[in-house]
This record gives C-alpha cells, structure tokens and sequence, in this order.
C-alpha cells in the first residue's frame, strides 16, 4: 500500500512533535548540531576547498551555508518541507513521494508536513537528501563526502580495538583450527552487534569511542541484549547452510550495512566468518549510495577501509588481503541500491523496489545492521512492546530476516513479559534505555518460531 496504509489505527508512526520522546529532543537538538557541525566544517576547511578546487568553490561555500543557515531556521520553527530540485538519480521520486504523503497521509491539513509534525522517519531521510542535493547544486562540491572525516577517524581511534578482533578471527577460521565449525558465531555476530554503538550520529558527528573491542563487548555485555535468538538462527538457517545437503554452490548471505569505521570493520568480519566456515558461497554488502545519517557507509567508506585495514596491525592485513581477494573472486559483492536511501519502511519494498525485493528472495538469510534499519523493519511505529516482531514487520519476508540492532529510538517489537518486567523494575517509567544505545537485540524473523 506504499506510504499510504490501512494499518495506522495499528500503531501510530513516530513523529517529532510528542514532546519529551526522542524524537522531539531529536529534531529540537540533534538536527540543528549536525547541520551546525557541517558549517563548522566548511568554514574551518574553506581555504584547502579553494585551494583545491579553485575559487569556484568559494562560491559552492557561500552557497551552501546559505542553505543550511536556512535549513536550520526551518526546522527550529517547523516549517513545512519544501522540494529540492530534481536532481540526482532519486530527485524526481523524492518529490513523488512528498506529494504522495501530503496528499494521501495527512489529506486534511497539507501545512502538517512539516520538520516536528511529519512522520520522525520520512521527515529524517528527507533531512539527510536535503544536505546532499545542497552539495550537489554546487559545481565543484557535488562529489564532496562532508561526513568522511569523523568516519575516518573512528576508525583510526579503533585500531587496537580492530587488532584484537580480528585476532580472534583468525584463529577461529585458520584452516587448521580446532575449533568446532559452529564455535565462534555467537562472538561474531555479536561483535558486529556491538560495533553499533559506536555510531556518530548519536553525537552529531562527535567523538563516541568504544573502550574495548567488539568481541570482548560479545562476551561482556551479554545482559545488555534484551531479545537474543541466536540459537534459533543457528539450528534454523546457519546449520543447515553449512550442512549444504544439496551441495548448492549458490548460498548467498546478505548484510544491509550500517555504519562505517569500528562497525563496518566487525561487519567485514562477519562477511567473512560466514565464507571461510562454509556458510555461504558469497555475501553481498548492500550500502549507501550517498553521504548518509552521518556515519554510514558509502563504497568510498568501503574500498578506503579494505585498503587501510593493515594499520590496526598484522592480522587486520590479512584479512584485508583476504577481502580484496574475495572482492575479485566476487565472493563479496558491494551494492548500494537507492532503496536504501529512500524514507520507506521496509515492509513497503516489495512495491516500492520490486526488484531488490527478488532478488532479496534468493538470499538464505539478510542481516540488518543498526538502528536504522530497525526503524524501517518495524516502520518506525510506537508499537506496544509485548507486539511480535513478525506483526511490527507487517509481512516483509523476502528470507530468514536477522536485526542486530544497539537501541536508539524509541521504537521496538517482540520483548518478552519477563524481560519487560526487568526493564520496569530498572526503569519504570524512564524510556532512556530505548535510546541510550546500551541495550540490544539480536532479533530474527522470516522462520517459523523454534518451538514449531
Ligand atoms: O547508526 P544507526 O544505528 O542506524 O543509528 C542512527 C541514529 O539516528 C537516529 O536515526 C536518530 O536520529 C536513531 O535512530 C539512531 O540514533
């Protein structure tokens, strides 16, 4: 039903005007520091733009800040949303949809598409298109990664952390390793679970430094996931992988990214856990076509972080040798369909990218990475907490689905009455673990339940 649905009444979609909810504190102050913090940038590095790309791009400068100084005036006094120009291979569908969710969702009052009162997602997908089609206005600034930096720099303020992993994953995939074929799944899908922490756009692009490495995390922070089906996943979909009875050459695993730095590290990682073991013939990484929620991958993100592995030290070399080899051999294949940068919750893909929704049906299992992502599984709603996960997704099946997900909005499915009754006598009424990124969940769906 695309944007558009029969389902509202079920659970309201999370919108920014609830005062006190994440969302509002979101759109209130986080929005406006992170389009602060791209002012920052750009005035603090106008000399070396000009200096590299001649005094066009002072012009590109001034003209972006004038968008910006706009933007942020805009979403402090909730204007509504206005189109950006139709350019970039998405411009004309942004606009579609905008008309589409005026007219359709909040048919009575047009004026109510506006930065507090539009749907929390749609409005901050919008955000983020909006800060790249300013760049892409520019003549000289179009290709210009703004959020390349704090990126970058997560990932060199990592390094021993990376090292350290990466150690344990080669020991564990050496071809004369002890270890048993199914020993080491609940550190690396876990170590990979807990690289999302260390997102950016959490702080706006601030520093947020993991104190120890991801596989130490999977075994230390272990209370802190709320929702952990990784047994199931083991007997329903892993061990029959790797068992392979058909001798099938085709197994494919799929991982929908998230952030890039410490993250993508542990999720390279997994990519490769799940080829050197024997679980699938290849992965496919699918990414973010541009600049994206501050830390998200892009390909740049991917091929510079592949080649700068071997600075975290010896073992991280290797595996980036390993992964550049696997790359040629197609073994792993990058991908970033526009899909992922559109404002829709995922149960509207089969209608909205009918294509990548096929092709998602030839995978044996699709890893969704981060918050994200969740957001868009569970449509951003403000489901009850006790709802199942397979309700929250509203059908979307293509495969075995598997959320590994650090908590950063107030929005969740599937918890137990048990677990419930623990986080209310942490909590009560305080929602601050909803948000906090401390809690988690490893949460699959798309497979019957174990006990069926
Ligand atoms: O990198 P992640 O895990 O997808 O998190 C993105 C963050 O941005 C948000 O979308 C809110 O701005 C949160 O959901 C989350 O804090």
């Amino acid at each position: 039903m695309g944007i558009v649905d029969e389902f509202d009444h079920v659970a309201p979609r999370l919108r920014g005007k609830k005062e006190g909810t994440f969302a509002y504190f979101t759109v209130r102050d986080r929005w406006p520091k992170i389009v602060t913090s791209l002012v920052d940038q750009l005035t603090r590095k106008r000399d070396a733009l000009i200096e590299q790309h001649g005094e066009d791009a002072s012009a590109d400068i001034a003209d972006i800040l004038e968008k910006f100084s706009r933007l942020r005036y805009e979403i402090m006094t909730d204007k509504p949303l206005i189109n950006f120009p139709e350019s970039g291979p998405d411009g004309k569908m942004w606009h579609d949809w905008m008309e589409e969710l005026k007219t359709a969702v909040m048919p009575n009052d047009v004026e109510e598409l506006t930065y507090f009162k539009g749907p929390w997602l749609f409005v901050e997908c919008y955000l983020y298109r909006f800060i790249y089609s300013a760049f892409l206005a520019t003549k000289k600034l179009a290709d210009m990664d703004y959020f390349e930096d704090s990126k970058r720099k997560n990932f060199l303020d990592h390094l021993d952390q990376v090292e350290e992993a990466v150690a344990f994953l080669m020991k564990i995939t050496a071809k004369d390793s002890p270890a048993h074929e199914m020993f080491g799944i609940h550190q690396i899908l876990k170590s990979s679970l807990w690289g999302n922490r260390a997102d950016m756009s959490l702080t706006g692009g601030d520093d947020h430094t993991m104190k120890m490495s991801s596989i130490a995390a999977s075994v230390q922070l272990k209370d802190y996931i709320l929702i952990d089906d990784v047994n199931w996943l083991m007997v329903k979909v892993l061990a029959p992988l790797q068992a392979n009875p058909q001798k099938l050459k085709n197994r494919r695993i799929d991982i929908v990214l998230d952030n890039a730095g410490v993250e993508l590290c542990a999720d390279l990682m997994m990519a490769e856990f799940f080829l050197a073991r024997g679980f699938a013939d290849k992965v496919v990484l699918h990414g973010k076509a541009i600049p994206w929620f501050v830390s998200d991958t892009t390909e740049n993100d991917f091929n510079w972080t592949v080649d700068s592995l071997h600075l975290a030290g010896q073992q991280s070399a290797k595996l980036g040798e390993q992964i550049k080899k696997r790359v040629e051999k197609m073994e792993i294949i990058y991908k970033a369909d526009l899909f992922w940068i559109s404002p829709h919750p995922y149960c509207d893909m089969q209608e909205k990218a009918p294509e990548l929704y096929e092709e998602l049906t030839t995978s044996s299992l699709v890893i969704f990475k981060g918050d994200l992502n969740y957001r868009k599984l569970v449509g951003d709603r403000d489901w009850d907490l006790n709802t199942s996960f397979k309700k929250a997704v509203r059908g979307f099946d293509p495969c075995p689905i598997l959320a590994l997900r650090t908590l950063k909005a107030e929005t969740i499915a599937g918890l137990t009455d048990d677990v419930l009754k623990v986080l209310l006598e942490k909590f009560d009424e305080d929602n601050s673990w909803m948000t906090s990124g401390e809690y988690a969940v490893c949460q699959l769906g798309g497979v019957p339940p174990i006990e069926e």
